[in-house]
């Protein structure tokens, strides 16, 4: 791939608004792989499952509870590494007084299967890009599953036979939103390095961080347990396709923010304890997400004298139900926006910070077989929102490309 020229051109955005880089165009995601564990669980069973293996059937009232907000989470299915013989072979993994002895058990499984798993959805986004290997200058490699050093992205490097000199970024532990923040960071990347080829892989495993038995004390590890799952994807994000060459566009990143919600540091809080990572989720978080949004959107799209929210094409982390159902009532979108987050919770869980590329899978699949004319369902912008612990918001402003139904058929 030949660098780009330094010709010192700036590209006019809407409003006036100028590039102040010397490349031309924006930072673009070129290729989306995802990969999942073989093991499904659907919704409907899962309860019996997490109450046999934490031998708690006899919590009767309990279990109905779990039962109940399971029905509720919208997930039809999810993919979990964790199956009934793995808790068997490993009983540490869910013993009565959850020791340490758990945590070892599970991250000897995790440091072997995060990178593999990342290995899988990065070969797929490294296929459809269709370029050789040699040509990726970074990676940036996000997980809360996994805690080693050298940390995943230096195992990832190796399975993936990548160049030694690549440039790698580890995201660790940033939880929901490392999907957008990588997205970020790999924006700026690109707009100085125009000639770089930015790989993101974000690999998670929540199944097995069973870190304690139900308890009418801890509802939230019910909520947990009800809706994260295990899943990888990857990306390639670069600055002026090769289309010769065979690089296809598929969103545009924009701009790219990030912002906290004022007062909510603990509403989605990990601990690191001797048993693992403990996950608090406080009830408020739909209604905190929901009622700050607008303000990102406001701030995000000002520039480009976008206002109507109906009019972008939404890519958004499925934290879960309601945290989807509350932000569409309180910006009044219209039926369907958020159809592709919706199908992605369904159909996978909330896949942490691997969640937000399978949703922009989702969206560019979704349009090319609707035959819309670009991959954001026939419009021109759209939003990508990652969210987590802070309580953090990632704003990324897309811009949707062309389908050619030609070539892509
Ligand atoms: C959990 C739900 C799917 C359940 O939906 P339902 O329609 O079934 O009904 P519901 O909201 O009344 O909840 C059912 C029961 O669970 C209880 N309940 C719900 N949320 C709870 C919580 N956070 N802590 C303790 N209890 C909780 C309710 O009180 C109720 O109890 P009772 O039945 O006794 O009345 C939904 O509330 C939801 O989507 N919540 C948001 C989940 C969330 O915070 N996701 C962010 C994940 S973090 C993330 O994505 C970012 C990151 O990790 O980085």
């Amino acid at each position: 791939m030949a660098p780009s020229p330094n010709n010192g051109v700036s590209q006019e955005l809407p409003n006036g608004i100028k590039k102040s880089t010397s490349a031309q165009g924006f930072a673009t995601v070129l290729a989306i792989g995802t990969a999942l564990p073989p093991n499904v669980f659907y919704q409907d069973d899962y309860p019996d499952f997490y109450f046999k293996v934490t031998n708690s059937d006899h919590k009767t009232e309990l279990k109905e509870k779990f039962k109940r907000i399971c029905a509720g989470s919208k997930i039809k299915k999810r993919h979990l590494h964790l199956t009934e013989e793995i808790m068997k072979e490993f009983p540490d993994i869910a013993n009565e007084c959850m020791t340490g002895a758990s945590l070892d058990v599970r991250q000897e499984i995790m440091r072997v299967e995060i990178p593999k798993l990342a290995k899988e959805a990065s070969l797929k986004a490294i296929e459809e890009w269709g370029q050789p290997k040699s040509e990726i200058t970074h990676l940036v490699v996000s997980t809360l599953s996994c805690l080693e050093l050298p940390g995943i992205d230096h195992h990832l490097a190796k399975l993936l036979g990548l160049n030694p000199t690549v440039h790698r970024f580890g995201l660790y532990n940033h939880g929901c939103y490392a999907g957008a923040s990588a997205l970020r960071l790999a924006k700026d990347i690109a707009d100085n390095n125009p000639s770089a080829r930015i790989l993101i892989a974000s690999s998670e495993m929540s199944s097995i961080n069973i870190t304690t038995g139900p308890s009418d004390d801890y509802v939230d590890a019910l909520v947990c347990q009800a809706i994260f799952s295990d899943g990888a994807s990857a990306v390639i994000v670069g600055l002026e396709p090769d289309t010769s060459s065979g690089e296809n566009p598929l969103f545009e990143i924009v701009s790219a923010c990030q912002t906290v919600i004022p007062d909510s540091d603990y509403d989605v809080h990990v601990l690191f304890r001797q048993v693992g990572p403990i996950a608090r989720l406080s009830k408020r978080v739909p209604e905190l997400i929901a009622s700050n949004i607008e303000e990102c959107l406001e701030t995000a799209f000002a520039p480009f004298g976008v206002s109507d929210w109906n009019s972008l094409f939404w890519i958004v982390h499925p934290g879960g139900p309601e945290i989807l159902h509350q932000t569409e009532l309180k910006l009044g979108l219209t039926e369907n926006k958020m159809d592709a987050s919706y199908k992605i919770l369904s159909e996978y869980g909330n896949v942490i910070g691997a969640c937000l590329y399978f949703v922009m899978d989702e969206m560019r699949k979704k349009s090319i077989k609707e035959a819309k004319s670009t991959t954001g369902e026939g419009l021109e912008w759209g939003v990508a929102f990652g969210f987590g612990p802070g309580l953090t918001i990632e704003a990324l402003v897309l811009r949707s490309v062309p389908i050619n139904m030609e070539t892509r058929n």
